[in-house]
């Protein structure tokens, strides 16, 4: 009776309490109503989604609206097709009704787009979104990039959206319900798989946020970039990436470069990059020192050496970048004093020769110079190559405990001394002459020279002969070499030094230069390494450093420009090998290089050639406001900053005419100016000269001479000035000779005195005392021209040292030779030949000469001053018979005559011609 049981049947089991599914959680609508309000504290990138979002969801609605527009357009088609159908039925039918219903269809037609536009009307004043040509505005950018206000515009459109929405809604009502569900389904799920890309493409999402953004920045990029809420690095982020686009570039490129070459366009691009940085620190710690502040004028108090040198980097600083780092109410001469004084202090210079340095180099350089300057120089030696070869001399030094290496590639002979168990001065190599102590720079003027074999050659200033047995070594003892040097000392040791070294093709001569072309002319080359101040060689003798003045720069200076012009005019220029003129000193101040050879550009037919030497900095062309010939260039100077030798300059020159281009007017005017510049040039250097010869009265003349002669002085008047008149004088003529020193020497107008008898007397005892000393003075001093004749006449006391008188007669000759070179003038070379016939013009000339109104033997005092002015050393015309004895009798004497060289005897006659001529003078 009961039911039967049904087992097939199985009662479905319910989910459990665990396994059942928890369903989504259901919030009220109104939950989210607060979050609303509460977006103005929404983060950036919340706001952002959540305006994402939005969009979606407007974008899904306007598609679903389309999609419910499609199907209530189809299904109104529907409804017409099957309503026409009837009507064509009824049609069929009536026969007439068609144009009515058609009527009737246009406007039910027309009704449906005014529905969708009704619809839409809200939504088109809305701003429509999607890539349309109605949605320009869409494209462009906005003012303010995510800012409150889109934020604020935003939400409001989302409301009316929200209205729109429900009021689509209620229109739709009537609509199909399926198609709704099933499009708010799909609003949901896309909203939903919005939300989870929202958690999981966070990143992602932020990205497209920001190209969103950049994009619409596009337009008006500057706009929103000067407004940008997102605090980009602009300046280094746009160069990051510049630099990554540049690595992009060159990864491009660089897939065609190996592994390495990679690595190193890496590491160099790091490099750069590191010395940006550090010029960019460097200059930021320059900027943060604290600026050199000027010391007090009256600020007396002692300052160490180390203050000094701090001082000399300070105002070197400044001087550097001078409108930065300057005080403004000082001046750049005031910090140019500054630090002339201190290097002088520093470096224990004399201010002239600082102030001289500083005109040459640029400060960085001037530095490095005095520095340099005061570390000696390597020793080194000259291989004779007429005794040993130099791997032989090197081997046999070596095994002496030597330790050497060759000088340089540019020389053969040269080898550099580092250290030596025996002094280099005796070893039996030295005395058996294989090797001659020299200079690295000393080696350069034979070089450029080149001296050829069996050549006639000139070295004018030889003594010691170290240049001058160089270029008997390369003329391998063939042809002639004269060696010539005006100290009488010096040339002892050209003697020996020849002797040793085994130098026998030459003539040693002891005669001033500058008369040489009296002597013999027509040399293939002539070497003049000439007397100068040796600033180049302070490292060897400091002495020059304080010691040089204006005036003796000055002397140089003319001195030189005689030696040259007299080595030019002994030239020959149609040699068939030479015609050659080198030019050398160890000075580095341009007025006794640069400024010579300028000089005898102009006054000789001489031009300058390259000198052959494949190292060195060239010539000046430009110093300070002078301009030079721009083949200057073609000089050579040497540094001990640069070279590690010696301060020393070099000039070749080319003689292409035995012609001189200037009138004998000119030539005599520019001796005459030349000799008055070697003798002194105003009153007050006779005055200082009258002080020096005072101060040299009690000295031993003999032991005075050599103690201050330099190694290249050769000056036997400038060497016998004392240190302390040196100074006086330098103090003295500090403002006065500088700038004399390179306009032509102008002759201090004489004043008439008249010198009373017993004046007379004391003075002429006070003449006699400098007789000996300076050569030069007689030709300053009317005063002492005045008092020369009569002493010349008298006997000379017995008291006063023969080499006093020595000398005086020798300076006497020296301005007597001039004038007969004035007269003479060889235009073309004089071969000795010759000379007799120039003796027989001179002799013509010496005549008219010592015509009543030309001759200056009357009482100085009785002579018009016109005259006396004008000529004044024909003075000492009778003396000049005793002095070619003498000049001839020392000749004779020489180391070199009594060796019994044919040349000699050629010299006998030239200076017995010299005497007959004299005597006939005297007649
Ligand atoms: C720089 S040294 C010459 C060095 C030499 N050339 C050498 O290499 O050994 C200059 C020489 O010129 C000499 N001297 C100075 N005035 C002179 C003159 N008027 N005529 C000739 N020689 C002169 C000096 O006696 C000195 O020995």
């Amino acid at each position: 009776m009961g039911r039967k049981a049904e087992y097939s049947e199985k009662v479905k089991k319910g989910p459990g309490r665990k396994a059942r599914k928890q369903g989504p959680p259901t919030f009220p609508k109104k939950s989210f109503a607060p979050m609303e309000e509460e977006d103005k504290k929404l983060s950036h990138r919340q706001k952002q989604r959540l305006a994402k979002r939005q969009k979606n969801k407007q974008i899904i609605k306007e598609k679903q609206k389309l999609a419910k527009e499609k199907k209530f357009q189809q299904r109104k088609q529907k409804e017409y097709h099957s309503d026409s159908e009837e009507e064509e039925e009824k049609e069929n039918l009536n026969g007439n009704g068609h144009v009515e219903d058609d009527s009737e269809m246009e406007s039910e037609e027309e009704e449906q787009p005014k529905k969708v536009v009704a619809k839409n009307s809200k939504g088109q004043q809305k701003k429509v979104k999607g890539f349309t040509d109605e949605n320009k505005e869409w494209l462009k950018p906005k003012q303010k990039k995510a800012g409150k206000q889109f934020l604020e515009k935003e939400a409001e459109e989302d409301e009316e959206e929200e209205e729109s929405d429900e009021e689509e809604q209620e229109v739709k009502e009537g609509s199909d319900d399926e198609e709704e569900v099933e499009a708010s389904d799909d609003d949901e799920e896309i909203e939903d798989e919005d939300d989870e890309d929202d958690d999981e493409e966070g990143e992602e999402e932020e990205s497209d946020d920001e190209a969103e953004v950049k994009l619409g920045k596009l337009d008006d990029l500057s706009d929103d970039d000067a407004n940008s809420d997102d605090d980009f690095d602009v300046s280094g982020d746009e160069n990051d990436d510049d630099e990554d686009d540049d690595e992009d570039d060159d990864d491009d490129d660089d897939d065609d470069l190996l592994p390495i070459e990679k690595e190193n366009k890496k590491l160099k691009k790091r490099e750069a990059k590191e010395a940006k940085l550090a010029a960019e620190e460097m200059q930021m710690s320059v900027d943060q020192q604290e600026i050199f502040q000027f010391p007090e004028e009256d600020e007396e108090k002692e300052i160490t050496l180390q203050e000094i040198q701090q001082r000399i980097k300070d105002v070197t600083l400044v001087l550097s970048d001078f409108n930065k780092y300057r005080q403004p109410d000082r001046p750049r001469s005031d910090y140019m004093d500054l630090l002339r004084k201190d290097l002088c202090v520093y470096y224990s210079y004399n201010e002239f020769l600082m102030g001289k340095l500083m005109d040459m180099f640029p400060l960085s350089e001037l530095m490095e110079y005095l520095e340099a300057s005061e570390v000696a120089r390597p020793l080194t030696i000259r291989t004779n190559t007429l005794k040993t070869r130099r791997r032989d001399l090197a081997a046999a030094l070596i095994n002496r405990g030597v330790n050497l290496d060759p000088l340089g590639k540019w020389t053969k002979v040269g080898l550099v001394i580092y250290s030596s168990q025996v002094p280099l001065g005796a070893t039996p190599e030295y005395l058996a002459g294989h090797y001659m102590i020299q200079g690295a720079s000393s080696m350069l003027p034979v070089m450029a020279l080149a001296p050829q074999e069996n050549e006639r050659i000139l070295d004018m200033c030889s003594a010691p002969g170290g240049k001058g047995s160089h270029i008997a070594a390369v003329m391998k003892n063939t042809g002639v070499l004269f060696a010539n040097d005006a100290n009488k000392d010096r040339i002892k040791a050209v003697v020996a030094n020849f002797h040793r070294l085994g130098v026998v093709n030459s003539i040693v001569s002891c005669e001033d230069g500058a008369k040489f072309r009296q002597i013999m002319t027509g040399f293939d080359r002539i070497l003049l390494d000439a007397p100068c101040t040796g600033t180049g060689v302070v490292s060897k003798d400091p002495s020059v450093k304080t010691t040089k003045c204006p005036v003796d720069v000055q002397r140089c200076y003319n001195l030189q420009r005689k030696l040259l012009l007299t080595a030019i005019d002994c030239t020959d220029a149609k040699s068939a090998t030479g015609g050659y003129i080198v030019y050398s000193t160890c000075s580095v101040l341009p007025e006794e290089n640069e400024w010579v050879i300028d000089y005898v550009l102009k006054k000789r037919n001489v031009k300058l050639v390259p000198t052959g030497l494949d190292f060195g900095v060239e010539g000046f062309t430009k110093y300070r406001q002078y301009r030079f010939h721009p083949s200057l260039n073609l000089t050579r100077r040497y540094y001990p900053h640069t070279h590690n030798m010696d301060g020393f300059f070099v000039a070749k020159l080319k003689k292409f005419s035995n012609t001189i281009p200037v009138s004998k007017e000119q030539q005599e005017e520019d001796e005459k100016q030349l000799d008055d510049g070697i003798a002194t040039t105003s009153e007050e250097n006779v005055e200082l000269l009258n002080a020096e010869a005072e101060n040299e009265e009690g000295n031993d003349e003999e032991s005075g001479k050599g103690k201050k002669l330099g190694k290249r002085a050769g000056k036997p008047v400038l060497s016998e000035l004392d240190l302390t008149i040196k100074k006086q004088k330098l103090e003295q003529s500090k403002q006065k000779y500088i700038a004399k020193v390179f306009e032509p020497p102008v002759k201090v107008p004489k004043k008439k005195k008249e010198v009373p008898a017993e004046e007379n007397k004391k003075s002429n005892g006070e003449e006699i005392k400098d007789k000996g000393k300076n050569k030069t003075k007689k030709n300053v001093s009317d005063k002492k021209e005045e008092v020369k004749e009569p002493e010349q006449k008298q006997k000379q006391p017995s008291n006063i040292k023969k080499d006093k008188k020595k000398n005086k007669q020798k300076s006497k000759e020296t301005t007597e030779t001039t004038v007969e070179v004035k007269k003479q003038q060889p235009i073309e070379k004089q071969k000795p030949k010759e000379k007799k016939e120039h003796n027989k013009s001179e002799e013509k000339q010496q005549t008219k000469k010592n015509k009543p109104e030309n001759r200056q033997e009357q009482p100085a005092t009785v002579k018009p001053e016109k005259k006396k002015e004008q000529k004044p050393l024909e003075v000492a015309t009778p003396q000049k018979k005793n002095k070619s004895t003498k000049n001839v009798e020392e000749i004779a004497s020489s180391p070199a005559l009594l060796e019994g060289k044919p040349i000699k005897q050629n010299k006998l006659k030239q200076k017995s011609n010299q005497m007959g001529k004299l005597k006939k003078n005297k007649k």
